[in-house]
């Protein structure tokens, strides 16, 4: 059983390496509350995109985000997402959100709300699983354990084109281009870039199947149980 981990597991890595589904099990495995980072940027993006606001005007952005109310839930087993009181657990999935969300979440008064909002809901949880790109960099540099999930480009973009069931060469290559503009996007901003903290655990999940990597962090985060830090 695995029911005494104390702390926050930080699992950052660019797109489709598996941080949603991996943060999720590993939460359920360690009895902790699940916290999906991106979830909350993406949350932010419905948020300009209803306001009109063009995504790369960083002022009318920070203002838009401003005053929209972004909630998001923490249990492991179900999705909680909201704008304002209404349901976008599933508008935030799609391809007009995807494409926005990159220049949305670079917008630093974008990030500083929402951090605040993410060590809030940490800081209410015993232990807790959160995934993202700037968790054991910048909203919790303290974590138990760190880990930075990676896998090669064409494993990233076959796993996220059989989620979304896109079969067709072209659609494909689209989304492959998608991943490689965002992460792009995500590592080059100045504020908060993508990239592992010093101490993070590197895990390439390219020949991992998802338990396999589920069972690595879950190992992991099992190992710092009575370590003092
Ligand atoms: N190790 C793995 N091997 C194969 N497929 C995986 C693995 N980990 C996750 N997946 C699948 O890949 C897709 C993308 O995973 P997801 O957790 O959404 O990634 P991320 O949150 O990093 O974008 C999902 O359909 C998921 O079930
Ligand atoms: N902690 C985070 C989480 C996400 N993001 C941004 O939000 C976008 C969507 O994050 P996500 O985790 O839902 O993305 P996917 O990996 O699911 O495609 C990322 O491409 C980043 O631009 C961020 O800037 N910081």
């Amino acid at each position: 059983m695995s029911a005494d981990f104390t702390g926050q597991v930080a699992l950052d890595g660019p797109s489709g390496t598996g941080k949603s589904s991996v943060a999720r099990a590993v939460a359920a495995r360690l009895g902790a509350a699940y916290l999906d980072t991106g979830a909350m940027y993406r949350a932010a993006t419905v948020a300009v995109l209803d306001a009109g606001v063009d995504p790369e005007d960083a002022e009318a952005v920070a203002a838009a985000v401003a005053a929209a109310a972004v909630e998001v839930g923490t249990a492991a087993d179900t999705e909680l997402v909201q704008v304002d009181g209404v349901d976008v657990a599933v508008r935030i999935r799609g391809p007009e959100v995807t494409r926005a969300v990159s220049a949305v979440s670079a917008v630093p008064a974008v990030r500083r709300r929402l951090v605040d909002q993410q060590r809030a809901l940490v800081a209410a949880a015993d232990a807790v699983v959160v995934e993202g790109r700037d968790i054991g960099t910048v909203v919790l540099p303290d974590a138990t354990l760190k880990v930075y999930l990676t896998a090669a480009p064409e494993a990233r973009a076959q796993r996220r084109a059989a989620q979304l069931g896109l079969t067709t060469p072209d659609e494909i290559a689209e989304l492959a281009a998608d991943l490689r503009r965002r992460d792009e996007y995500d590592s080059s901003r100045a504020d908060s870039p993508l990239r592992p903290a010093e101490d993070a655990v590197v895990v390439d999940s390219t020949h991992l199947d998802r338990e396999g990597v589920v069972d690595r962090v879950v190992e992991l985060a099992l190992s710092t149980v009575g370590v003092a830090r």
